[in-house]
């Protein structure tokens, strides 16, 4: 048992005789924003795919609510309240804005086809409400002029919009988001730190965030986490995490793109 949101124990995933993610043990709080930081190939989509039930653990034990996940099929993990979004925009790009974000709602929905067939009224109230809930999402996250848009017309920024929002449709306790910031622009980047400030203080949905955009990490982090090679280097506060040796070593090591980062790290921590 345990009084955290969500709780990872020493969890461990091996492809073969790699080993993606290696001991890990982070947690997440209600009302907090935790950001996991590394360079490439460090585990991070890997721990995203253990915690969203996409991949299964090799070992170690993965808990919301207290709750373990381990006896808990994959799929089901988003009614627990688990919500993400993806690295590459996973939308239905011939649907509009509202089908994509109701798709969220659909994930969560515990009618099935047959029960609808024999309660009628029942699924209809639950469309209702499902709809209710959607046109809440598209006002909070001010796309109401783009309701009706069909996806793929749509311009990056204003998809990962749409994405968030559909994540936000499954009523998710925690909220993974991965690189949602990637490939925008500066004032997109701005409106998205935003919203994620809101819907963790207004929503009230704790926030793990896969990031590489350090500004933004050491921005709205409550606490980062920090991976290389599938283990953990450090864990704690923004300024205490950018000034670690060992983070700063991390990125260096890791050639010219990770030199950037390491720049952009330190940056951060004037
Ligand atoms: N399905 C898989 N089969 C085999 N190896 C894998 C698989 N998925 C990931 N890996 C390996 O696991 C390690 C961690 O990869 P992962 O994608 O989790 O890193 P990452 O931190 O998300 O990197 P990036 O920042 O580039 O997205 C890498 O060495 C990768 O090659």
């Amino acid at each position: 048992m345990t009084d955290h949101l969500l709780q990872l124990r020493q969890v461990t995933k091996g492809f073969g005789g790699i080993k993606a993610v290696n001991g890990v043990s982070l947690h997440v709080d209600k009302g907090e924003i935790v950001s996991i930081i590394g360079p490439n190939g460090a585990g991070k989509t890997t721990l995203f795919n253990l915690i969203s039930g996409v991949l299964p653990v090799t070992s170690g034990t993965i808990e919301i609510e207290g709750q373990d996940l381990a006896r808990v099929p994959g799929h089901r993990y988003v009614q627990l309240g688990i919500g993400r979004t993806f690295q590459n925009l996973a939308l239905f790009k011939h649907g509009t804005v509202v089908d994509n974000i109701l798709v969220g709602r659909h994930w969560r929905m515990k009618t099935s086809v047959v029960e609808a067939a024999l309660h009628f009224g029942r699924s209809r109230r639950e469309e209702v409400q499902h709809r209710r809930r959607v046109e809440e999402i598209i006002d909070f996250l001010e796309i109401e002029h783009i309701r009706d848009k069909v996806v793929g017309t749509l311009s990056y920024g204003q998809q990962k919009r749409v994405e968030l929002g559909r994540a936000l449709a499954t009523d998710p306790k925690v909220l993974l988001l991965d690189e949602i910031v990637a490939g925008m622009n500066q004032e997109e980047t701005e409106d998205i730190a935003r919203f994620i400030l809101d819907i963790r203080d207004d929503l009230g949905i704790a926030i793990l965030l896969i990031e590489h955009d350090m500004h933004l990490v050491m921005d709205i982090s409550d606490r980062v986490h920090v991976l290389n090679f599938g283990e953990t280097i450090t864990e704690g506060r923004p300024a205490e995490v950018q000034t670690h040796p060992g983070v700063i070593e991390a990125y260096l090591g890791h050639g010219k793109s990770g030199a950037g980062t390491a720049k952009t790290v330190t940056a951060g921590a004037a």
